[in-house]
């Protein structure tokens, strides 16, 4: 017998939509037989009721996969529904119809623009394939752009529930939908805030819809790149997302998800920081590099830069590669640490590698400086002597009208602002010393213990060092309480950070995940404290690639005795035992920290702490630079220099390296 004409075509509408004519048979049957033959029902609105049921019979194999997880009352349907179960072996359904009444239309409409989401006919377990879709094509915010993913995947049945933000797919509104009474009215519960992408002729459009009563409650609808870029900072594309695991569906929950996520960020920071929300909106999508960037052998290399930058200086930064960790051989595609701190901080700070490439670092995380042996560093009350402190404060010593003996190192001024942020005097004029360090007064050691170090039999003579301007915050022996405004530093990182890896061949880097107003306080330097003869030592006795170490010396105070003791002349390195700040690269002039000594438990500056600020406003995702000083002209330098590409107009690397050994 030749085969019903209707039929036919019934199948084919739902070819188009990719569900296949398997799939189909099943559930027209159970139509035709609800309906009493009534064609016209299922071939109303190009077969809606059709591919509702069998979107719905979708929706329920995929609860029943959820594996005891309850579906939400709001993602069931509403009315008597035709419920099947499923007979997973053979793809064919056995009906239980619990009612008899025609099907209402969805609460959901679901259908796609056939024309422009090619589909594959693999049915609708709820667990779509794409492969190599580049969700970009999907998610297009500054053109409605059609669906575009390659090769071919069908989209389920929804598990798009009606929560506060919704991604929905929709059909351009009918007569009939309008009127069709479903248990969502849209229009008036929901306010589209974003297309997303639509069909040509905007026939079919993927949107986010937000509920209007969350829109009521001083819900700020975030940028959606913001939201975006949020996202792929939780959910990172290199995380093999399109793995045969992937569901678009849920890609899409996360994103209403990420909505939701992203404005109480916001929330939060305006209330922490008087953040103007607009400011945050007007971050751009960072830029994405897929391509997977080999590194030349850095590890390996050991690297003195020049503090100052000046060629006369020998205040040194020795910044090298960490030594690294083949956990499991394991490559670092997609690496994500949650927590790099392990707790030890006040915030969590992430390891993102979106790129690969690159082992994990190896080191163990200190949140605040620790002595390695030899170095002095005597923390005592007795040594704070009266003038040292402010006992007699109360409260808040930056309210106070008269600035207390603390602030007697900054020339009576205190050198942050009740905000918590450097003042733009203080600012400014660290930042005149860091750029024009010959314009600054430099002292010279008549014994230089960095070239005692260096050669202890016939030393050279001192090259000068820098007077740093210093901030001096209150203590414990001062009268005023953990509140005061002249303690930023001791309070530890409160920012949001994430360790990332670069692909600009400098590996591993560190980005604030918000923007920074100029002047914050963002890390301090932290390591182990060592004399300048343990890092001599240390860098001798160490071979190949652990010998690289992280020193910054703290070199301010070294011209105030005749000699100074081995013990008194410290550096920090963060090789081994360090913080967030080891993750820091350089960048030549223009970048966005500056480093301050910072004085908080003692007295003297044989040992103070360096703290990073921003030199100005810094928007999320950008990277946190400092300037190494590297005088990459000095080529008498013992160390050489790594090959800067820090991409700043005015690097100062012009490709000209010696190589040559430190000490
Ligand atoms: C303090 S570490 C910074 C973190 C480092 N990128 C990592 O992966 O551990 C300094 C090292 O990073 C690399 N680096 C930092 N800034 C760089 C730049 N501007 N260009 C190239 N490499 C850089 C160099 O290998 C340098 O020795």
């Amino acid at each position: 017998m030749a085969p019903n004409p209707r039929v036919l075509k019934a199948f084919s509408a739902m070819n188009n939509l990719g569900i296949a004519t398997e799939r189909v048979k099943p559930v027209l049957k159970r139509l035709l037989l609800l309906y009493d033959k009534n064609w016209e029902l299922i071939e109303e609105g190009n077969y809606r009721a059709l591919a509702d049921a069998i979107f719905d019979d979708a929706d329920d194999e995929l609860t029943s996969e959820k594996n005891g997880d309850p579906v939400p009352p709001s993602e069931k349907l509403h009315g008597k529904r035709p419920k099947v179960t499923s007979t997973k072996d053979n793809g064919i359904k056995n009906l239980e119809l619990e009612g008899d009444k025609i099907p209402q239309s969805s609460n959901r409409t679901r259908l796609v623009d056939v024309h422009h989401a090619p589909v594959q006919n693999e049915g609708l377990h709820g667990r779509e394939t794409i492969r190599d879709c580049n969700f970009d094509n999907v998610i297009n915010t500054s053109k409605k752009q059609r669906i575009n993913c390659s090769p071919q995947f069908s989209l389920p049945a929804s598990n798009v529930g009606p929560g506060l933000v919704e991604t929905v797919l929709f059909r351009e509104k009918t007569e009939k939908n309008e009127g069709s009474g479903s248990a969502h009215d849209y229009s008036t519960t929901f306010q589209t805030i974003h297309d997303i992408a639509s069909s040509t002729c905007g026939r079919v459009i993927v949107s986010i819809k937000c509920h209007r009563t969350l829109l009521q409650h001083n819900f700020h609808i975030p940028n959606i790149n913001d939201v975006l870029k949020f996202m792929e900072t939780k959910y990172p594309i290199s995380d093999n997302i399109f793995g045969p695991q992937f569901s678009l569906v849920k890609y899409l929950k996360k994103i209403c998800e990420g909505y939701v996520e992203f404005e109480d960020i916001l929330a939060d920071r305006s209330l922490s920081s008087n953040l103007p929300y607009n400011d945050i909106h007007q971050t751009s999508a960072p830029k994405r590099d897929y391509l997977r960037i080999d590194y030349p052998a850095r590890d390996m290399e050991k690297k003195v830069v020049n503090y100052s930058g000046s060629s006369d200086s020998v205040a040194l930064v020795v910044a090298q590669r960490q030594p690294v960790n083949k956990i499991s051989g394991k490559r670092a595609v997609g690496n994500r640490i949650s927590d790099i701190t392990n707790g030890t901080e006040k915030v969590s700070i992430s390891l993102l590698d979106e790129i690969g490439g690159e082992d994990l670092p190896k080191f163990t995380y200190v949140p605040e400086n620790i002595i390695y042996q030899s170095a002095y560093v005597h923390i005592s009350l007795a040594r704070i002597a009266d003038e040292d402190c402010c006992s007699s404060c109360t409260g808040d010593c930056l309210s106070s009208s008269v600035p207390c003996a603390c602030a007697r190192d900054t020339r009576g001024e205190f050198a942050y602002t009740p905000e918590g942020l450097l003042t733009e005097e203080f600012l400014r004029s660290c930042i005149s010393m860091k750029q024009k360090p010959q314009e600054h007064y430099q002292f010279f050691c008549q014994d230089c213990p960095l070239e005692r170090a260096k050669n202890a039999y016939s030393p050279e003579k001192c090259k000068g060092h820098l007077e740093k301007k210093f901030i001096k915050e209150c203590w414990r022996k001062c009268g005023c309480n953990m509140k005061c405004g002249n303690r930023v530093v001791q309070r530890g990182i409160t920012r949001k950070l994430q360790v990332f890896m670069t692909n600009q061949s400098k590996g591993w880097g560190l980005r604030t995940l918000e923007k920074l107003p100029k002047g914050a306080f963002v890390c301090e330097y932290a390591g182990e404290v060592l004399t300048n003869m343990e890092l001599y030592e240390r860098n001798n006795s160490s071979t190949g690639k652990y010998k690289h170490t992280y020193p910054v010396l703290l070199d301010s105070d070294w011209c105030s005795e005749k000699i100074l003791n081995d013990e008194d002349a410290l550096c920090l390195d963060a090789t081994y035992y360090g913080n967030v700040s080891r993750f820091i690269n350089h960048r030549c002039f223009d970048s966005n920290l500056l480093e301050v000594p910072v004085q908080v438990e003692t007295p003297d500056r044989h040992y103070y702490h360096i703290a990073f600020f921003t030199k100005r406003e810094v928007d999320a995702y950008d990277e946190l630079t400092w300037d190494y000083g590297i005088d990459f002209e000095d080529h008498n330098h013992p160390i050489k220099a790594f090959q800067c590409s820090c991409g700043s107009e005015n690097c100062r690397d012009n490709g000209k390296k010696i190589v040559t050994s430190m000490f």
